[in-house]
């Protein structure tokens, strides 16, 4: 049977193509469809994991803030991202945000006002609104999935300020890392009662009443309305991980 090999891929049958991959590559009158194609977004997704390591390699202990995008500069939610920035570079901590505005910038703003060191991972979306003035060391990702991958290895704790749809998939996804074993003591500090509780309440009545989740999932959300209790948190994780 005629088959045709392609590095790993096998093909055979009306699944073989014509010509070879370099052909493909160096024929500059070819089609460009291919640069569209899965296996080449492939290359795309490891360059941003090479990218991502290699900028964070030597960052150091860090804290990554959540927030809304849409979060005011008047707000008490901006000024309390921001005291939270800079308390964390008090704390010798590097700052990592979403690099965005809202919530994002204004911790990013408290870390770059303390002389600390304030990190944007960034996210290319639809509108390009790129990484906020405060951010020092940055990357923009393509990948949702590598972004969040970097906030995960490079933070020791999150602290989540209210956030929309965004910041509820980046405190959920924690929490499930954290249940699951994946990631260890890495404290969870929502900052707004008055925000966070409603949800609070219903994952007890609803979530656990219903069994879905446990007590001791409830209990890894430490909720607060302190800023410097959120950093205290962090602190204590940094020294039972080193003791
Ligand atoms: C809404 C606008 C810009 C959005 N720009 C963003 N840049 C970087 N990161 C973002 C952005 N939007 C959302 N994120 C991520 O999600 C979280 C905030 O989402 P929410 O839905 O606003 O809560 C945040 O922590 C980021 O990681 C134009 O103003």
């Amino acid at each position: 049977m005629k088959s045709k090999r392609k590095g790993p891929v096998l093909q055979r049958r009306s699944q073989i193509d014509t010509g070879t991959t370099d052909q493909r590559l160096l024929d500059s009158r070819g089609q460009t469809d291919w640069v569209h194609t899965d296996p080449w977004r492939v290359l795309r997704m490891q360059a941003e994991f090479v990218e991502g390591f290699g900028a964070f390699a030597e960052l150091g202990p860090a804290i990554a803030v959540f927030g809304s995008a849409r979060t005011p500069v008047d707000s008490p939610w901006y000024a309390a991202a921001e005291i939270a920035g800079r308390r964390l570079v008090e704390e010798d901590f590097a700052v990592i945000t979403g690099g965005g505005p809202g919530a994002m910038e204004a911790a990013n703003k408290g870390a770059c006002e303390a002389g600390g060191v304030s990190v944007g991972l960034g996210i290319e979306l639809p509108w390009e609104s790129g990484l906020n003035e405060w951010v020092d060391v940055g990357v923009n990702f393509r990948y949702f999935f590598a972004r969040k991958t970097m906030f995960v290895k490079y933070s020791q704790g999150f602290i989540v300020l209210p956030g929309g749809v965004g910041t509820l998939d980046e405190l959920f996804e924690a929490l499930t890392l954290v249940q699951t074993g994946k990631i260890t003591d890495f404290p969870i500090v929502l900052v707004g009662s008055s925000y966070w509780q409603g949800l609070l309440d219903w994952m007890r009545d609803t979530s656990l009443a219903n069994g879905t989740i446990s007590q001791v999932d409830l209990d890894r959300l430490i909720l607060t309305d302190d800023v410097d209790e959120a950093v205290g948190l962090m602190v204590s994780a940094r020294k039972a991980h080193r003791s």
